[in-house]
């Protein structure tokens, strides 16, 4: 399989005060192509600044990350800002707990603005994922009078709509009831695999981490591979 991030050894600490806290030290690992992996670990442990730091949302002390755009893993050293916002726009797509929806906008404008910043159109792949969200009949309903189940589904049919090779998702389903968290699980999963989506999901829920391939562990500021995968692919 393809990598697509690779993390170096990179530590990543935050300075509070006099004092300086180390959140991730010399954490080395691999995301490829179409793996989807479930983050989990105690309150405070770093899984979110780890989501950050692939997102590039956050910068590292020390260590390298390599990304990969078409054949080659570029290093993000010299990074500059219109780089990562070329990263952001191609290659991720985000969906975190609060929906982060563009609310005075309606279903398809909201999946329409994602793919005007990649310069892309509606596709025959958009109408697929929106029929099976089941949001084809709420296309033109605004997103602030849908129900949270329905809401994330629009933030799923965003986050995917430009097929990019990484979701980030952080507790993609706190905010819903069990049987919609399930369900929109399922749906992402499965439409993640038919774009060939590399998913890193953070979560509390078990239930949630069970849809995921792998499970990788933050703890003592380390990130543990479980050696019982969910299943042991790639
Ligand atoms: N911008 C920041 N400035 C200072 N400290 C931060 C910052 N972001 C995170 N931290 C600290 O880094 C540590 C890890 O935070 P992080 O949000 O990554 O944990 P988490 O595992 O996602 O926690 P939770 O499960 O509670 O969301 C915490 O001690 C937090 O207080």
């Amino acid at each position: 399989m393809t990598s697509i991030v690779t993390l170096d050894n990179i530590s990543k600490g935050f300075r509070d005060g006099e004092s300086f806290h180390c959140v991730l030290q010399q954490v080395s690992l691999t995301l490829k192509q179409g793996q989807t992996i479930a983050l989990t670990g105690p309150s405070g442990s770093g899984k979110s600044t780890l989501l950050n730091i692939i997102g590039g949302f956050e910068t590292i002390d020390s260590g390298d990350m390599l990304i990969r755009q078409g054949d080659t893993l570029h290093s993000v050293t010299q990074w500059q800002d219109k780089h990562w916002s070329q990263y952001r726009r191609h290659s991720l797509g985000v969906i975190f707990q609060q929906f982060n929806l563009l609310t005075p906008l309606n279903v398809r404008d909201n999946i329409q603005f994602s793919l005007a910043l990649n310069q892309l159109s509606w596709s025959p792949w958009c109408d697929e994922l929106c029929h099976q969200l089941g949001l084809t009949p709420l296309l033109d309903r605004s997103v602030e009078n849908l129900s949270g189940g329905q809401q994330q589904r629009v933030a799923i049919a965003r986050a995917l709509a430009h097929k990019p090779q990484l979701i980030l998702a952080d507790e993609p389903t706190g905010n819903l009831d069990q049987h919609a968290g399930m369900q929109v699980m399922q749906l992402l999963t499965d439409l993640a695999q038919q774009a060939n989506c590399c998913i890193l999901m953070v979560t509390h829920s078990e239930e949630c981490a069970q849809f995921m391939q792998h499970r990788w562990h933050v703890e003592n500021q380390q990130i543990v591979v479980n050696p019982i995968d969910n299943k042991q692919q790639g």
